[in-house]
């Protein structure tokens, strides 16, 4: 099929060496080219530099992925940082208005990790900093010393809430997930919908209630080897199926027969 979705993934701002580049982390990419049957394309992280409407009208789909960095404390009236904190305000500038117009649209949006957070943030959520230091809670953080099929391994049960759309998808009441995050969802956004929760009551996915198309968004990251996880499979193949869906009803809008 040539005439595939396309879906739009911002990327992260980062220097290498003394220059900045905007990237995306491969997986991601791999995941929307063959987990959603989908056409990728990198969104610059330039903020309102670009239309994001401009930048909406060239995509079916957006896929915010997992990134080191941390959203901003001033997005969501959060507590100061550490000062040696990865933080990618260009980013956070293109990200949150760019989901909130997207859902608005009914176009469909995945979140991944960090994505998940700034979805959360973009619909008036809050985040805790430091889930490991936060009492009752499990340490969400990987082992960054362990091969990466440990850190992107299986880390904790999530359990999944009926009548969602994970449950909906998959059938399941409870799966394994991987876990390589130190912030997480203290309060949910307005309109979101807990979807998956930690054995530590942590949210883990969450859906946009009232969304037209596909809007989820989970803490783990389901586009690490995503074909040999049958959850992860559902997940894009669904995500995949609503961009078809959106691009086809866009397109007869805007050329009625
Ligand atoms: N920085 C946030 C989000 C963590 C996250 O997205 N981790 C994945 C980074 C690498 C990858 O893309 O797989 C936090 O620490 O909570």
């Amino acid at each position: 099929m040539t005439d595939k979705p396309v879906v739009g993934i911002p990327a992260d701002r980062r220097m290498l060496g003394v220059h900045p580049f905007h990237c995306i982390g491969e997986k991601y990419i791999t995941a929307v080219v063959d987990g959603a049957d989908a056409y990728a394309i990198l969104i610059p992280s330039l903020g309102d530099r670009q239309s994001l409407a401009q930048t909406l009208s060239l995509v079916d789909g957006l896929l915010f992925t997992g990134s080191p960095s941390m959203v901003h404390p001033k997005h969501y009236q959060g507590p100061t940082l550490d000062e040696d904190t990865c933080l990618d305000p260009h980013r956070d500038d293109t990200t949150l208005p760019l989901i909130r117009q997207a859902i608005a649209l009914g176009m469909p949006v995945f979140g991944i990790c960090r994505g998940f957070q700034e979805m959360n943030v973009a619909f008036g959520g809050t985040l805790l900093q430091k889930i490991h230091e936060t009492p009752g809670k499990l340490d969400h953080r990987e082992d960054k010393d362990a091969d990466l099929d440990v850190q992107y391994g299986p880390a904790h049960p999530v359990s999944v809430v009926a009548g969602g759309l994970i449950a909906r998808l998959t059938g399941l009441s409870e799966f394994q997930v991987n876990s390589i995050h130190q912030q997480g969802v203290d309060r949910l956004g307005t309109g979101l919908m807990a979807e998956a929760i930690a054995p530590d009551g942590l949210v883990e996915a969450f859906s946009v209630a009232d969304a037209k198309h596909f809007a989820l968004a989970t803490q783990w990251h389901p586009e690490w080897k995503h074909q040999a996880n049958p959850v992860s499979v559902k997940l894009f193949a669904a995500f995949g199926e609503a961009c078809r869906t959106f691009k086809r009803e866009r397109g007869l809008t805007m050329n009625p027969e």
